[in-house]
């Protein structure tokens, strides 16, 4: 069973221009919507969606809280949140034009002492595996995910910036980097497949067991003892990439929830991000037949 923790979730609003952003008017949306988000929450959407038992824990607090404590109620996720003071933060994806523009607020301030609880409520549901995602909010330090990963009998696994992955201490089953979190966090050059690879190995001394390099376009790598794989993106039409690395995390940890190895973990974590990358927003697609998008992903040993 896997518990996710989300110290900071977000209100997703995804807003769409069928023209390019221009400053000094009024920009006027064709489309708006608005989903329940942070990196911890979008995989426990994608993994109840495929019926993998999964709890979602977080900090909520405000409006926005209660939109997302809502909405993951209605999708049937379960949730063990823990209330905080301030106002949830709202993200907006805006898409002008084919081009993508992404505006993360910085959360809410929380005081440390929410860590205690926070670890509390993942204790209380003796997960075997538990997944710490996104950034921290104002008033927490890469200590706080240290001590999830540290406060238990269970493997962590962690998506979050490169400056925070960089001054992690703890051992993790687990880190998933993106491109420029991967070369933020090495200081290695990261422009081509090989090179992220290479900076992939390097990383897993720092106490990480695999890496999960997400390339966006170009893929994704998965290094471990087992060896350095690479898996090919699909080719599809993108609406947008929020969320994606979410996706290919999710695919891969529900694979390996149902014993599946690193490559057959690696396939339906890329079919996974195909299926999400083709709606707009965090929006849950339908995974029903991701076992035959997961045939058509290849994967080589580099
Ligand atoms: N343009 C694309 N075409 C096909 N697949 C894509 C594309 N962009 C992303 N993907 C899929 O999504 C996965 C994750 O993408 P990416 O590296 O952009 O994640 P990310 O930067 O962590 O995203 P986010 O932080 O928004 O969740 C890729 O490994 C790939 O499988
Ligand atoms: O600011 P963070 O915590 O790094 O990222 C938050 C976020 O952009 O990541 C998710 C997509 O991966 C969104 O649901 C959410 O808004």
């Amino acid at each position: 069973m896997i518990v996710t923790v989300t110290y900071n979730p977000a209100v997703d609003q995804t807003i769409q221009f069928d023209e390019q952003m221009a400053p000094d008017r009024v920009m006027r949306a064709d489309s708006a919507q608005f989903d329940a988000g942070g990196k911890g929450i979008n995989a426990a959407q994608l993994l109840t969606a495929m019926d993998r038992p999964c709890v979602a824990t977080g900090l909520l607090g405000g409006f926005t809280g209660s939109f997302i404590r809502e909405t993951l109620q209605d999708d049937g996720v379960e949730t063990a949140f823990v209330d905080v003071d301030g106002t949830t933060r709202l993200n907006t994806t805006a898409i002008a034009a084919a081009e993508e523009y992404k505006l993360n607020q910085a959360g809410p301030t929380v005081d440390e002492s929410v860590v205690d609880a926070l670890l509390e409520q993942v204790r209380a549901q003796s997960p075997d595996r538990v997944l710490v995602g996104g950034s921290l909010p104002p008033g927490l330090s890469p200590d706080a995910i240290d001590r999830i990963a540290a406060g238990g009998d269970w493997e962590t696994i962690v998506d979050t910036g490169g400056d925070v992955l960089r001054e992690l201490d703890a051992q993790y089953a687990l880190c998933k980097p993106n491109r420029a979190e991967l070369g933020d966090a090495t200081g290695a050059d990261v422009s081509t497949v090989e090179g992220c690879a290479d900076a992939a190995d390097t990383f897993r001394e720092r106490g990480f067991d695999r890496v999960l390099a997400s390339l966006g376009a170009d893929g994704a790598v998965l290094v471990g003892d087992a060896g350095r794989l690479y898996a090919e993106a699909l080719d599809i039409d993108v609406v947008d990439t929020v969320g994606a690395g979410d996706a290919l995390l999710s695919g891969v940890l529900s694979a390996w929830e149902a014993g599946a190895d690193d490559e057959t973990a690696l396939r339906t974590g890329v079919a996974v991000s195909s299926q999400v990358v083709q709606r707009a927003g965090t929006a849950v697609p339908d995974l029903d037949d991701i076992d035959s998008v997961r045939d058509g992903v290849t994967v080589r040993r580099l």
